[in-house]
């Protein structure tokens, strides 16, 4: 394979030249907000909307307190270092907030480009490269993507495990209703035709804040480890944003773990101990001081049966009203994914063996659906370890319970995250992992979760909106 260096950056698109446009219009308007401000006399305001006027002020400088204290390099390990605006090379070009920029007004950073002016070639690779648009349908090409990643994807900060998602997985992300085709963007060396570098696009639907947004929700970016930093990720992303703003999307949503310009919110992974012994022989977990093993492993065990009457596994009757019951419980979070459609919540909830569990509660008076949770599996490969090839680790995925009253939602969450804990040990899992998004801090210390070392920052792509912290977050991603 040859290694030559290619810096696909120089090229400056029509979206770029609209871009340096639009940023010359922004700072005019905020000069022109500036001077009429500190021109006008204040307006006279009631004592109660002063006082509001100073919660939402200390609201969001907590927030904005607790993302840059959540930066801070020392305690968060390398890959949450924040480097300066500058010697983002790629970022700096893209219409992202800066680091440290502070954010007035919500809304797009660069206008929509017209369709006759968008790129209609692909981006130039290096010689030796071709793109590939992946068909997934295609088990050997799906076999080639779950290849890739299992041997290149995103690995822990020490090197000790790498998530090996499954080709089903793959296909149940990456082929959701509406899914394109050309949004599966493959790299491979023109000579072997080997696949070496990945990116994928799905559409989505979100809300932030208050706007509702039909984007596209990138993941799965991968290059083949003997071709990193070469500069071929931007050019991957320059790609599947031209392919992108091809079907007229010009917003993004994606997760990271490490830190770009610029997250909209920082989410630590907790993890619950199921096969203790396991975790703790494959060095996932270390055994406390002074902790015989057998005191470890009573800590963590649980019962062998489910206690929630009514709990059974979610079947296909149960969509709509699982639909009706979700959307209403994420209308409590400023960031949350919208399941518009019943065929959105069947692909994406219904159980899928060895993808994705989910459970309801149906009240056993009035046989209605009062509550569900789903958790999705996703083994990680361990690196290195003679004895054990895979932690088998499940992530809490969507949930809603109808508590209005905190106190009563608190105890009902912590009972239904039991009984998911039950059954995903039935299930042989050795960990159940969860974000500190949603209300997950209702149950992560009463059951046990302990945190972890990694985190997982939200981002936009061309969307300015104020920072957020991790209970406002509702959007959980792959
Ligand atoms: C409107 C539609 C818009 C659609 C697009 C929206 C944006 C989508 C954005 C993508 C969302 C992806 C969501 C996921 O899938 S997150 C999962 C990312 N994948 C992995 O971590 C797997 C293992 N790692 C790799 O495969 C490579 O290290 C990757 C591919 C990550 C970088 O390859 P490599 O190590 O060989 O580097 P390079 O020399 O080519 O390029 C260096 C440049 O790349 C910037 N970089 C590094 N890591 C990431 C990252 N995770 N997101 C965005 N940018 C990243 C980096 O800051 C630098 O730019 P700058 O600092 O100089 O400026």
């Amino acid at each position: 394979m040859d290694d030559q260096i290619y810096d696909g950056e120089s090229e400056s698109s029509p979206a770029e030249k609209l871009r340096a446009k639009q940023e010359k219009k922004n700072l005019r308007k905020a000069q022109k907000k500036a001077a009429k401000n500190s021109s006008s006399s204040a307006p006279v305001m009631s004592p109660a909307a002063k006082q509001a006027e100073l919660q939402e002020k200390v609201r969001i400088l907590v927030n904005q307190l607790a993302i840059r204290e959540a930066m801070q390099p020392s305690s968060t390990g390398n890959s949450q270092r924040v480097k300066d605006m500058s010697s983002h090379k790629f970022w700096s070009t893209q219409p992202v907030p800066k680091h440290g920029e502070t954010i007035e007004e919500e809304g797009p950073i660069e206008e929509n480009t017209p369709h006759d002016q968008i790129r209609k070639e692909p981006y130039t690779l290096p010689k030796e490269f071709e793109w590939s648009t992946l068909e997934l349908n295609d088990e050997s090409e799906l076999n080639e993507l779950y290849t890739l990643l299992t041997n290149n994807y995103v690995e822990d900060d020490d090197a000790m495990f790498r998530f090996d998602y499954s080709g089903e997985f793959l296909k149940w992300a990456l082929q959701p209703p509406g899914y394109k085709k050309t949004w599966h963007v493959g790299v491979r060396v023109s000579a072997t035709k080997r696949l070496v570098a990945f990116v994928s696009g799905i559409p989505a639907d979100i809300r932030i804040y208050n706007s509702r947004q039909h984007l596209v929700e990138i993941n799965f970016l991968c290059v083949h480890k003997k071709l990193r930093s070469k500069r071929l990720a931007p050019v991957l992303i320059k790609e599947i944003t031209r392919r992108s703003h091809l079907e007229g999307i010009f917003q993004a949503v994606y997760t990271a773990g490490v830190v770009l310009p610029r997250p909209i919110s920082k989410a630590r992974y907790f993890h619950r101990s199921l096969n203790p012994k396991k975790l703790i022989d494959t060095k996932f977990s270390s055994l406390p001081s002074n902790t015989p093993m057998t005191r470890h492993v009573k800590k963590y065990k649980l019962p062998s049966e489910t206690s929630t009457p009514g709990i059974r596994p979610m079947l296909e009757k149960d969509v709509p009203a699982v639909r009706v019951l979700l959307n209403k419980y994420m209308s409590k979070f400023n960031f949350v994914a919208v399941f518009k459609t019943d065929e959105d919540v069947k692909h994406w909830i219904l159980t899928k063996e060895n993808v994705i569990w989910s459970y309801v509660v149906e009240n056993p008076d009035t046989k209605k659906v009062t509550d569900f949770f789903s958790f999705y599996y996703l083994p990680s490969s361990v690196i290195g370890n003679p004895n054990h090839k895979t932690v088998n680790a499940v992530y809490l995925f969507y949930y809603a319970v109808q508590e209005s009253d905190e106190k009563a939602r608190k105890s009902r969450l912590q009972f239904l995250l039991k009984d998911a804990l039950i059954l995903a040990k039935l299930k042989d899992v050795d960990v159940f992992n969860c974000l500190d998004i949603l209300e997950n801090k209702m149950f992560i210390d009463e059951l046990k979760f302990g945190p972890g070392d990694g985190y997982l920052n939200y981002y936009m792509y061309n969307w300015r909106c104020r920072e957020m912290g991790s209970e406002d977050v509702g959007v959980v991603m792959l």
